[in-house]
């Protein structure tokens, strides 16, 4: 057992870089826990390639103490008031807001996305994710519905312990989206990060319980996917949030279904982003590297197959390709000249090589990058194919990774016929001056998140989540509050009652 609260600190061989190892590995009823027979966990700065800390797999006694806290913590925490409830999570986006610049440079080492990110979206997302579900968490009630004499009133109960498991291009934003509405509606959590990211969520549950959580209401526990794997199956949990690849939403939806478990799915995508000839030419390519290249292209929601109209195809392709060759820095994230990060890790990389490779294979032409960077560390260029066709693998499956697909097209009627026929629907976007056509389209669209004029916005104030194969149920917004909750009914009779015999 250690501490449970501490600022990071700073890497004693280098003082500008902080120190990302973390007190223990797991976060357990209010403090850090360590178990070291569990299967060790490096942690490598994608930048440089080399190990920056260490966590341990949790062991089947660190699954089962996890489990024991959360379903302890869950009955105190649902016994306080809304208001109170939500004061702690607002006190928590507070603290982190305060730590945005410590909390930023911890995701970075975690994922090696640029500080020019992690400073503004990373941190920021999570606490707004703490601000706006405690500002609901007061006002969950139920409804009075009369029927004459009688009336039936409804409560809306948390569901009990709620397991989270996160990806990890967003470890801290994954674990407050999963966390803050959970806990708003008076439920417990234990989230198992990815074992690429493990940090970042260690000290939401940190800063959490530093806010007032009582302790088992925020769990971490680290693992691979039988960690998961086991929290799922337990009969102590509720409800399962994944936020992962569509093979393994399957695997954790099937496990859930078997104990009749309430379920959130953000999965993957492939998503279309349609760009018409009357659209602003800069905003379009401005929306279509947004939609392909932040996070260098790992972002399940990007606008990955962008359908541009014959007659704006030349100049968006050469502005495209001028804006990349003159705007992208690579180079280390913790630098904030630096817009452009490696892949998450060597495996990640390799994977959108491959496809990068698929794709110069079956024809599609490499209008820009397609190469890995001569520097240390996982970096792949932002790389562009044009002519690319609908049955191209690049054109069907999710890369993960920094690689755009342009594809040509007529009319309205063929782009939205192409654009639908995917298993995906996740996210869908449309660049057109027309706004009759944009509404149009986008009604016309399978996809969950949808952006006109723009690409790949997530206010917390607005649903997030897939169709089709991209997932089940919303995350954010106060939609979030329906997966979360459930609604018992109370049918209260005036008069007396009348039985047949
Ligand atoms: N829709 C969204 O909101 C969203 C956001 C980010 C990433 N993603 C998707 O996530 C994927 C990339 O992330 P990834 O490679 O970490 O995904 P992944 O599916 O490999 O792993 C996701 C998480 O599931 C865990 N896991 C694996 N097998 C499990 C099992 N059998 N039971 C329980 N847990 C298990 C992993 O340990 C990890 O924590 C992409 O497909 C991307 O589109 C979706």
């Amino acid at each position: 057992m250690m501490p449970s609260a501490r600022p990071i600190r700073m890497n004693k061989d280098d003082p500008m870089r902080p120190n990302a190892q973390p007190v223990a590995s797991h976060f357990i009823n209010g403090r850090y826990v360590e178990d070291t027979a569990g299967t060790p966990i490096p942690v490598i700065y994608a930048a440089t390639g080399e190990r920056i800390a260490q966590v341990h797999a949790a062991t089947p006694a660190i699954v089962e103490e996890a489990l024991a806290a959360a379903a302890a913590g869950q009955k105190i925490w649902a016994a306080m008031s809304g208001t109170e409830r939500g004061r702690v999570l607002r006190r928590a986006a507070d603290i982190i807001r305060e730590r945005n610049r410590a909390l930023s440079e911890l995701e970075t080492l975690d994922t090696g996305k640029p500080m020019q990110e992690t400073l503004y979206v990373d941190a920021t997302s999570g606490a707004d994710a703490l601000e706006y579900f405690g500002g609901l968490a007061g006002s969950l009630t139920g409804e009075h519905i009369p029927l004459g004499r009688d009336w039936v009133y409804t409560i809306r109960e948390p569901l009990g312990v709620c397991v989270g498991i996160g990806a990890w291009n967003y470890p801290t934003q994954i674990a407050c989206w999963k966390g803050a509405p959970a806990l708003a509606c008076g439920n417990s959590m234990i989230f198992k990060p990815s074992e690429t990211t493990p940090l970042c969520a260690l000290k939401v549950a940190e800063i959490l319980h530093e806010a007032g959580l009582p302790a088992g209401v925020y769990n971490v526990v680290q693992g691979m996917g039988e960690v998961g794997a086991a929290l799922v199956s337990d009969p102590r949990v509720a409800k399962v949030s994944l936020t992962g690849s569509v093979p393994t939403g399957r695997k954790v939806y099937a496990a859930a279904a078997d104990g009749m478990k309430h379920v959130t799915m953000e999965l993957g995508g492939k998503s279309p982003l349609l760009i018409f000839d009357d659209a602003d030419l800069e905003n379009a390519v401005g929306g279509a590297i947004l939609g392909n290249f932040y996070s260098s292209g790992q972002v399940c929601s990007n606008g990955t197959r962008v359908f541009v109209q014959k007659g704006i195809k030349e100049a968006f392709l050469a502005r495209l390709k001028e804006r990349l060759s003159t705007g992208v820095v690579m180079g280390d994230p913790l630098d904030e000249a630096v817009n452009f990060g490696p892949m998450v890790s060597e495996r990640q990389m390799e994977i959108v090589q491959g496809y990068i490779a698929k794709g110069v294979e079956e024809g599609a032409r490499l209008v820009h990058g397609g190469g890995r960077a001569q520097r240390e560390g996982f970096f792949l260029e932002p790389t562009v194919f044009a002519d690319v066709t609908d049955g191209m693998t690049i054109a069907r499956e999710e890369i993960f990774g920094p690689v755009m697909a342009v594809l040509d097209f007529d009319t309205e009627e063929e782009a939205i016929a192409r654009a639908n026929d995917t298993a995906f629907g996740l996210s869908a976007g449309v660049f057109t001056r027309d706004f009759t056509r944009a509404h149009r389209v986008i009604g016309a669209l399978e996809a969950g998140s949808c952006f006109i004029n723009s690409y790949n916005d997530a206010p917390v104030e607005a649903p997030f989540g897939g169709s089709k194969m991209s997932g089940v149920g919303r995350e954010t917004s106060k939609e979030a509050i329906a997966h979360y909750s459930q609604v018992k009914s109370v049918y209260v009779r005036m008069g007396d009652v009348e039985a047949p015999f």
